[in-house]
Protein backbone atom coordinates (compact mmCIF):
# COMPACT_ATOMS: atom_id res chain seq x y z
CA UNK A 1 0.00 0.00 0.00
CA UNK A 2 1.36 3.48 -0.60
CA UNK A 3 2.74 5.44 2.27
CA UNK A 4 0.74 8.24 3.61
CA UNK A 5 1.92 11.96 3.69
CA UNK A 6 2.06 14.71 6.29
CA UNK A 7 3.38 17.54 6.08
CA UNK A 8 4.06 19.74 9.28
CA UNK A 9 4.96 22.96 10.78
CA UNK A 10 2.36 25.03 8.80
CA UNK A 11 2.06 28.73 9.86
CA UNK A 12 1.28 30.99 6.97
CA UNK A 13 -1.73 31.30 4.89
CA UNK A 14 0.45 30.04 1.34
CA UNK A 15 1.42 27.26 3.20
CA UNK A 16 -2.13 25.90 3.06
CA UNK A 17 -2.62 26.82 -0.58
CA UNK A 18 0.59 24.86 -1.06
CA UNK A 19 -0.78 21.59 0.61
CA UNK A 20 -4.27 22.43 -0.32
CA UNK A 21 -2.93 22.03 -4.06
CA UNK A 22 -0.53 19.06 -3.44
CA UNK A 23 -3.08 17.55 -1.64
CA UNK A 24 -1.19 15.36 1.39
CA UNK A 25 -3.39 13.50 3.45
CA UNK A 26 -2.34 15.37 6.60
CA UNK A 27 -1.01 18.41 7.78
CA UNK A 28 0.54 19.57 11.16
CA UNK A 29 0.31 22.45 13.16
CA UNK A 30 2.92 22.87 16.11
CA UNK A 31 1.44 23.88 19.40
CA UNK A 32 5.06 23.37 20.78
CA UNK A 33 8.26 25.44 21.29
CA UNK A 34 9.53 25.87 18.23
CA UNK A 35 10.28 28.24 15.54
CA UNK A 36 7.13 26.83 13.91
CA UNK A 37 4.58 27.23 16.88
CA UNK A 38 1.55 28.43 16.33
CA UNK A 39 -1.33 29.57 18.40
CA UNK A 40 -4.69 28.57 18.75
CA UNK A 41 -6.33 31.76 16.79
CA UNK A 42 -3.76 31.32 13.70
CA UNK A 43 -4.68 27.49 13.62
CA UNK A 44 -8.00 27.95 13.62
CA UNK A 45 -7.68 30.64 10.73
CA UNK A 46 -5.51 28.28 8.74
CA UNK A 47 -7.67 25.22 9.44
CA UNK A 48 -10.60 26.87 7.83
CA UNK A 49 -8.36 27.61 4.74
CA UNK A 50 -8.13 23.82 4.64
CA UNK A 51 -9.40 21.06 1.88
CA UNK A 52 -11.93 18.86 3.10
CA UNK A 53 -9.82 15.76 2.65
CA UNK A 54 -6.57 17.15 4.05
CA UNK A 55 -6.39 15.86 8.03
CA UNK A 56 -5.06 18.69 10.61
CA UNK A 57 -2.64 17.38 13.01
CA UNK A 58 -1.97 19.16 16.33
CA UNK A 59 1.64 18.55 17.55
CA UNK A 60 2.17 19.38 21.32
CA UNK A 61 4.82 18.22 23.71
CA UNK A 62 3.71 17.35 27.20
CA UNK A 63 0.79 20.11 26.51
CA UNK A 64 -2.11 20.07 29.28
CA UNK A 65 -4.78 17.70 28.34
CA UNK A 66 -7.12 20.51 28.56
CA UNK A 67 -5.36 22.05 25.87
CA UNK A 68 -5.50 19.58 23.41
CA UNK A 69 -9.32 18.07 24.17
CA UNK A 70 -9.96 22.11 23.84
CA UNK A 71 -8.60 21.96 20.10
CA UNK A 72 -10.43 18.20 19.08
CA UNK A 73 -13.50 19.84 20.28
CA UNK A 74 -13.15 23.30 18.29
CA UNK A 75 -12.85 20.95 15.56
CA UNK A 76 -9.16 22.90 15.14
CA UNK A 77 -7.34 19.41 14.72
CA UNK A 78 -8.54 16.01 13.97
CA UNK A 79 -5.67 13.99 15.26
CA UNK A 80 -3.43 14.73 18.20
CA UNK A 81 0.52 13.79 17.95
CA UNK A 82 2.25 13.62 21.40
CA UNK A 83 6.19 14.35 20.86
CA UNK A 84 7.12 14.50 24.40
CA UNK A 85 7.18 12.28 27.44
CA UNK A 86 3.45 11.68 27.33
CA UNK A 87 2.49 8.96 29.21
CA UNK A 88 0.04 5.79 28.25
CA UNK A 89 -2.26 7.11 31.17
CA UNK A 90 -2.28 10.68 28.91
CA UNK A 91 -2.69 8.88 25.82
CA UNK A 92 -5.78 6.92 27.91
CA UNK A 93 -7.06 10.23 29.04
CA UNK A 94 -6.89 12.32 25.54
CA UNK A 95 -8.68 9.25 23.57
CA UNK A 96 -11.21 9.23 26.24
CA UNK A 97 -11.86 12.82 26.17
CA UNK A 98 -11.08 13.72 22.76
CA UNK A 99 -12.45 11.33 20.84
CA UNK A 100 -10.33 11.14 18.29
CA UNK A 101 -6.91 9.43 16.50
CA UNK A 102 -3.73 9.74 18.48
CA UNK A 103 0.24 9.54 17.33
CA UNK A 104 2.51 8.87 19.93
CA UNK A 105 6.01 10.38 18.80
CA UNK A 106 8.98 8.36 19.62
CA UNK A 107 12.58 9.17 19.22
CA UNK A 108 15.07 6.80 17.69
CA UNK A 109 18.18 7.49 19.14
CA UNK A 110 20.56 4.86 21.12
CA UNK A 111 17.58 3.88 23.54
CA UNK A 112 16.27 0.08 23.49
CA UNK A 113 12.99 0.36 24.24
CA UNK A 114 11.02 -3.31 24.95
CA UNK A 115 8.08 -4.60 23.34
CA UNK A 116 5.85 -4.19 26.25
CA UNK A 117 6.49 -0.10 26.09
CA UNK A 118 4.91 -0.11 22.57
CA UNK A 119 1.93 -2.64 23.86
CA UNK A 120 1.28 -0.12 26.68
CA UNK A 121 0.68 2.71 24.53
CA UNK A 122 -1.58 0.24 22.11
CA UNK A 123 -3.18 -0.62 24.71
CA UNK A 124 -4.13 3.15 25.99
CA UNK A 125 -5.81 3.70 22.71
CA UNK A 126 -3.01 5.49 20.51
CA UNK A 127 -3.36 4.59 16.07
CA UNK A 128 -0.26 5.33 14.89
CA UNK A 129 3.35 5.54 16.60
CA UNK A 130 5.78 7.98 14.49
CA UNK A 131 9.31 7.82 14.66
CA UNK A 132 11.50 10.48 14.78
CA UNK A 133 15.21 11.64 15.18
CA UNK A 134 16.51 11.08 18.67
CA UNK A 135 17.90 14.23 21.00
CA UNK A 136 20.91 14.05 18.73
CA UNK A 137 19.24 15.82 16.78
CA UNK A 138 18.81 18.59 19.55
CA UNK A 139 15.35 19.86 20.36
CA UNK A 140 11.93 17.48 20.14
CA UNK A 141 10.94 17.68 16.42
CA UNK A 142 11.84 19.46 13.08
CA UNK A 143 15.35 18.65 13.67
CA UNK A 144 15.74 17.58 9.53
CA UNK A 145 18.22 14.74 11.22
CA UNK A 146 18.11 11.35 9.65
CA UNK A 147 18.24 8.43 12.28
CA UNK A 148 19.23 5.12 11.38
CA UNK A 149 15.91 3.55 9.92
CA UNK A 150 17.54 0.21 11.05
CA UNK A 151 16.52 1.05 14.59
CA UNK A 152 13.06 1.27 13.73
CA UNK A 153 11.54 -0.99 16.41
CA UNK A 154 8.70 -3.56 15.79
CA UNK A 155 5.39 -2.63 17.82
CA UNK A 156 1.75 -3.74 17.16
CA UNK A 157 0.58 -0.26 15.27
CA UNK A 158 1.34 0.95 11.80
CA UNK A 159 3.52 4.45 12.15
CA UNK A 160 4.68 7.42 10.58
CA UNK A 161 8.40 8.14 9.65
CA UNK A 162 9.86 10.98 10.36
CA UNK A 163 13.57 12.97 10.51
CA UNK A 164 15.35 14.30 7.63
CA UNK A 165 13.30 13.33 4.89
CA UNK A 166 13.38 15.30 1.52
CA UNK A 167 12.87 14.93 -1.90
CA UNK A 168 16.35 13.27 -2.43
CA UNK A 169 15.77 10.36 0.30
CA UNK A 170 12.10 10.04 0.21
CA UNK A 171 11.82 6.92 -2.38
CA UNK A 172 14.33 5.12 -0.16
CA UNK A 173 13.22 5.41 3.20
CA UNK A 174 9.99 4.04 1.93
CA UNK A 175 10.90 1.41 0.05
CA UNK A 176 13.24 0.48 3.24
CA UNK A 177 10.83 0.88 6.04
CA UNK A 178 7.02 0.76 4.20
CA UNK A 179 5.89 3.09 6.63
CA UNK A 180 1.89 3.72 7.27
CA UNK A 181 2.76 7.42 6.49
CA UNK A 182 6.18 9.98 5.90
CA UNK A 183 6.32 12.96 7.98
CA UNK A 184 8.16 16.04 6.55
CA UNK A 185 9.01 19.67 7.85
CA UNK A 186 12.50 20.66 7.43
CA UNK A 187 12.62 18.65 3.81
CA UNK A 188 9.98 21.44 2.55
CA UNK A 189 11.51 24.41 3.27
CA UNK A 190 13.97 27.42 1.75
CA UNK A 191 15.06 30.01 4.26
CA UNK A 192 13.11 28.55 7.46
CA UNK A 193 9.44 28.72 5.64
CA UNK A 194 7.72 26.30 3.51
CA UNK A 195 8.64 25.78 -0.57
CA UNK A 196 5.64 25.14 -2.80
CA UNK A 197 7.90 23.63 -4.74
CA UNK A 198 9.63 21.20 -2.95
CA UNK A 199 5.62 20.30 -1.40
CA UNK A 200 4.77 19.54 -4.42
CA UNK A 201 8.12 17.51 -5.98
CA UNK A 202 8.25 15.02 -2.41
CA UNK A 203 4.19 14.69 -2.84
CA UNK A 204 4.75 13.65 -6.07
CA UNK A 205 8.10 11.41 -5.41
CA UNK A 206 5.87 9.97 -3.19
CA UNK A 207 2.89 8.96 -4.84
CA UNK A 208 5.50 7.56 -7.83
CA UNK A 209 7.04 5.04 -5.40
O1 LIG B 1 8.58 20.87 13.82
C1 LIG B 1 8.88 21.32 14.91
O2 LIG B 1 9.43 22.42 15.01
C2 LIG B 1 8.61 20.51 16.15
C3 LIG B 1 8.93 21.06 17.38
C4 LIG B 1 8.69 20.36 18.54
C5 LIG B 1 8.11 19.10 18.48
C6 LIG B 1 7.78 18.53 17.26
C7 LIG B 1 8.02 19.22 16.09
N1 LIG B 1 7.74 18.66 14.85
C8 LIG B 1 7.12 17.40 14.73
C9 LIG B 1 6.97 16.82 13.39
O3 LIG B 1 6.02 16.08 13.18
C10 LIG B 1 8.02 17.03 12.31
O4 LIG B 1 7.40 16.96 11.08
C11 LIG B 1 9.02 15.87 12.44
O5 LIG B 1 9.76 16.04 13.61
C12 LIG B 1 9.98 15.82 11.23
O6 LIG B 1 10.68 17.02 11.10
P1 LIG B 1 11.88 17.17 10.04
O7 LIG B 1 13.00 16.30 10.48
O8 LIG B 1 12.22 18.61 10.08
O9 LIG B 1 11.33 16.76 8.71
Amino acid sequence: MKSKIKICGLTRECDIDYVNEAGPEYLGFVFAGSRRQIDEAGAARLKSRTKSGIAAVGVFVNAPAEQVIRLMENGIIDIVQLHGQETPSYVEEIKRRANGPVIKAIRVGEEEYPSAFFEEYANAGADYFLFDSGTSGGGYGGTGVVFDWNRIPKTPLPYFLAGGLHAKNIGTAISHAQPYAVDISSGVETNGVKDRDKILEIIRRVRDV
